[in-house]
């Protein structure tokens, strides 16, 4: 069966912010980003570079990324070359918006001697990275996860936060096909209203619906619903179950094609049962 890293839960928290480090250390993300870019006061920024790169290895076996300061930042350069040397899973970088800028960032890391594990995580959070979404993804083998900046994407559309985000999905259905178009992994965006569970719930859903692997977290309070939801149900791990015994039946019988429950079934979806089955394992649901 092939191995899948969960990433259903990616967790946000300000390198600044010496409570939220600490407390990370407990909580049930499958990943991390230490952020040194939004969440990150311009004079909090040296310090807070030091505190994340120090941190790093307190969080045990899961992912923990850096999200340095964007290309066009005094900060970008420092970040990168402090990020190189303390060997992150990931450097998350914000607003790439070309294949020469991934190739950059490739680059300051080899030249950083950043470890062979540290990969790229691209941000796609403007109308250009979204049109060459594509390029981007296929840029580099170091570069294996994009993330949804659905804040700055909706700033630079000038478009509004509504439920259902109608306004994004362009944007979202573009950035899910460059990412499978790739083979790389794909995050969605973080939901701003840390009170309402509700919208929280009906963004992930649809982020699950729409392919994404996971969703991008600002809140521990958001940690439970998402790994919830972009886990397989046990119904859907059943279905997938069932989906397998039934096609291996028909093709020891020598037939192609079975239905379950009354749908046909046939290899393509074996295949996804496959994943399904996959991704609950790896998660132990
Ligand atoms: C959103 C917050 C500012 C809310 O803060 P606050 O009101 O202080 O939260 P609570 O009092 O409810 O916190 C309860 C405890 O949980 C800890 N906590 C809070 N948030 C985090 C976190 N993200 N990681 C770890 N721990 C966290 C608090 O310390 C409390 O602990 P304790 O005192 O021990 O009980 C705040 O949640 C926050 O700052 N969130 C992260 C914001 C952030 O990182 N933003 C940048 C990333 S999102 C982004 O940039 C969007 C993207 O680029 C785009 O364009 O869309
Ligand atoms: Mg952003």
């Amino acid at each position: 069966m092939t191995q899948i890293r969960p990433r259903r839960s990616v967790l946000y928290m300000p390198g600044a912010n010496e409570r939220a480090l600490e407390k990370a250390k407990n909580l049930p993300a499958d990943a991390l980003v230490l952020d040194l870019e939004d969440a990150v006061a311009p004079d909090a920024k040296e310090a807070a570079r030091e505190r994340v790169c120090a941190a790093l290895g307190n969080y045990g076996t899961r992912e923990v990324a850096i999200r340095v300061n964007g290309l066009d930042t005094e900060w970008h350069d420092a970040d990168l070359r402090a990020a190189a040397s303390a060997g992150p899973a990931a450097v998350v970088v914000p607003k790439v918006n070309s294949a020469s800028e991934v190739h950059n960032i490739e680059r300051a890391l080899e030249l950083g001697g950043a470890p062979e594990k540290t990969k790229i995580w691209a941000m796609l959070e403007t109308p250009v990275a979204i049109l060459n979404a594509a390029e981007i993804a296929a840029a580099s083998s170091r570069l294996t996860v994009l993330v949804m900046g659905t804040n700055d994407l909706a700033k630079e559309l000038h478009a509004a936060f509504v439920p259902g985000r109608a306004p994004l999905l362009t944007a979202l259905s573009t950035a899910v096909l460059a990412a499978r178009a790739t083979g790389k992994v794909i995050l969605d965006g973080v939901y701003n209203d840390v009170k309402d569970t509700a919208g929280f719930e009906a963004e992930c859903r649809q982020g699950c619906a729409f392919g994404f692997d996971g969703k991008t977290l600002i809140h521990p309070s958001q940690l439970e619903p998402c790994n919830r939801i972009f886990a397989p149900s046990p119904a859907e791990v059943d279905h997938a179950r069932r989906v397998i015994a039934a096609f291996d039946e028909a093709r020891a019988a020598g037939r192609g094609v079975v239905t379950v429950d009354g749908r046909m079934i046939e290899n393509l979806h074996v295949e996804e049962a496959q994943r399904v089955l996959a991704l609950a394992e790896a998660v132990g649901a």
